[in-house]
């Protein structure tokens, strides 16, 4: 495995507090890579010293090996939470004026706007100003900066925030393709089914620490199964008062329950046989939003 980006016990504190606390973490080349965490876990800190734009307290990050410098920078791009387009600006202007920056030609840099705006049918909007977009498509100019120049690592906070479900489909698209032709993404959300869709790997954060960290489908498969979905003809409702069940939830067919621990999976079970036929039992995987409360304590539902 090839590591784009190496973080060695980074430490950044702010006064007293400690924002980041001794994280160690490797970026896979050619991976997308979820950063997840509560509010004011630490994320937005990281990526600053990443960008070299805050300066750790402690510890060392590396480039392909070498210390990271500010000429990194040119190679990596930031979708930040926090949207920074100038209002008056033309989008063009903006955008080449951003690529300028970042070592890009002129004639490149309007070659590939140009491109990126059909990609994303918003040509329109090439010499208007920011201010006069929706909000959507402000987001699409935002992240159309922050690829403009093949970045070598992308970093994306909240990408699809603000855009309607077709733009998350054309946005999902471009950074799966972006991912097959090499970039390396880090992908932050608190949409836990959009990186349990596109991250193979993860770290969650907790108070600037990594809680779990690795491959999700070995992550996954490490937690216990508390999840059963149950179909029966008879009525279940009994099993919301059964001892071990944490939560009953009706549906359709029956209910899905959660249990404190997978061995009251057969408990259940044997419950429901001795009332009748069982159409279905199927004890399920956690999913990342239950993996998700466990560790960093906070729910996204
Ligand atoms: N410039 C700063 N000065 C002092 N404290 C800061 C500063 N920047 C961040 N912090 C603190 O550091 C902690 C981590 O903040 P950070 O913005 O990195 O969290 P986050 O994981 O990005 O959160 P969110 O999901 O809300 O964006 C918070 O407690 C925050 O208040």
């Amino acid at each position: 495995m090839v590591r784009v980006l190496q973080l060695k016990n980074v430490t950044k504190r702010f006064g007293k507090h400690t924002a980041v606390d001794q994280l160690t973490l490797t970026i896979p080349e050619g991976e997308m890579f979820g950063f997840l965490g509560a509010n004011g876990a630490g994320k937005t800190t990281t990526f600053r010293m990443i960008l070299n734009l805050l300066e750790n307290t402690e510890g060392e990050i590396f480039w392909h090996g070498k210390k990271i410098t500010y000429a990194q920078s040119n190679e990596i791009g930031y979708l930040p939470e926090e949207r920074g387009l100038y209002p008056k600006l033309t989008v063009k202007d903006q955008l080449v004026y951003l690529a300028k920056l970042r070592g890009m030609a002129k004639a490149d840099s309007v070659k590939a706007l140009k491109s990126w705006l059909e990609r994303f049918n918003i040509t329109e909007y090439e010499n208007k100003k920011v201010e006069e977009l929706s909000k959507g498509n402000q987001q699409k100019i935002q992240f159309i900066s922050a690829v403009l120049h093949n970045p070598r690592l992308l970093i994306l906070d909240e990408p699809f925030s603000g855009l309607d479900p077709v733009n998350v489909e054309m946005l999902k698209k471009a950074v799966i393709e972006l991912k097959q032709s090499g970039t390396s993404i880090i992908f932050s959300s608190h949409r836990m089914e959009h990186v349990e869709e596109l991250c193979r790997f993860l770290c969650i954060m907790k108070h600037g620490k990594p809680v779990v960290e690795g491959d999700l489908t070995e992550i996954k498969r490490s937690f216990r199964k508390k999840n059963i979905t149950i179909s029966a003809d008879y009525d279940l409702t009994f099993l919301s008062e059964t001892a071990g069940v944490v939560k009953y939830q009706e549906t359709q067919q029956g209910c899905k329950l959660q249990i404190a621990s997978s061995e009251d999976a057969p408990v259940v079970w044997k419950l429901l046989t001795e009332k009748g036929f069982v159409n279905k039992f199927e004890v399920e995987e956690p999913t990342l939003n239950d993996i998700f409360i466990e560790k960093a304590g906070e729910s996204y539902a």
